[in-house]
């Protein structure tokens, strides 16, 4: 096995006294994009969180390596500056700026048409635009994923990309992941969508804050699906679904 891109052991992290991540073991190839399933509460935001290196979220134990380097040892502009990037779930940064200024915030020599082509806007109608409440909820989203695509990153968090994107459109957004990939990055992909999680190379089940299964998206999605969790037996894991 070739040195994971990232590499965490033993991670665990509590917010307001309560233990979230709980000796938490993954792994991200190079290149890869790994799709993380889990139930609500069960703390995939709050790892996205502790990767950026977000306030009010510390590891108490364990080890992150990112390309080798001590990734919990650096501050946020340092984890940036080595090409880890996350799309916010609620993407609120910068109210007020223009698309065009903010598709171009992390990568000013990029010209932000394509990469909003990508996510199916059309450029003339929106690189003029602020961003603010006047843009829908879906529309936010995209832009936030164009402005990733721009960054070009080592590795891309992608929070629930496919929110509130309508069915339709949905295959734009497996599309920014796979350009993501041909562009040569990987990808950390937070999603309940089975069939956005279909599209990965590998993927993990988290509960209760540890991975308890990883394999094939397939595979992830049917154990996900089968209650069959090793840490609860599908109590914690199995209370959202139908
Ligand atoms: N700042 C905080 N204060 C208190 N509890 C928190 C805080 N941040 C996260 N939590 C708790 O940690 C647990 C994990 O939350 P997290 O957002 O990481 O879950 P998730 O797997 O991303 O869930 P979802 O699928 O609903 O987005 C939840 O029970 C949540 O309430």
């Amino acid at each position: 096995m070739p040195t994971p891109l990232l590499d965490i052991r033993g991670l665990t992290c509590e917010v307001a006294h309560h233990r979230i991540l709980d000796r938490l073991d993954l792994t991200v190839q190079a290149g890869e994009i790994h799709a993380l399933l889990g139930a609500n509460g069960s703390g995939k935001t709050t790892l996205a969180y502790l990767l950026m290196g977000c306030d009010g979220y510390q590891a108490s134990a364990g080890q992150v390596l990112f390309q080798g380097a001590d990734l919990l040892a650096l501050p946020m502009h340092e984890r940036a500056r080595l090409g880890l990037t996350l799309a916010w779930q609620e993407p609120a940064r910068f109210e007020g700026i223009t698309v065009r200024e903010y598709v171009s915030l992390g990568n000013r020599r990029q010209d932000p048409e394509p990469a909003l082509e990508r996510v199916g806007l059309d450029p003339e109608r929106y690189l003029t635009r602020r961003v603010d409440k006047g843009l829908s909820g879906g529309e936010r989203h995209r832009i936030e994923l164009a402005s990733v695509l721009s960054m070009k990153p080592t590795l891309a968090i992608l929070d629930e990309p496919a929110a509130g994107i309508d069915m339709l459109s949905i295959t734009h957004i497996v599309d920014v992941i796979r350009t993501l990939k041909e562009t040569g990055g990987s990808v950390l992909l937070i999603t309940h969508q089975e069939e956005v999680a279909l599209t990965a190379d590998r993927a993990s089940q988290l509960c209760a804050g540890r991975i308890v299964f990883s394999g094939s998206p397939r595979d992830t999605v049917d154990h996900f699906r089968g209650r069959s969790c090793v840490r609860c037996d599908g109590e914690v894991c199995g209370y959202v679904r139908p």
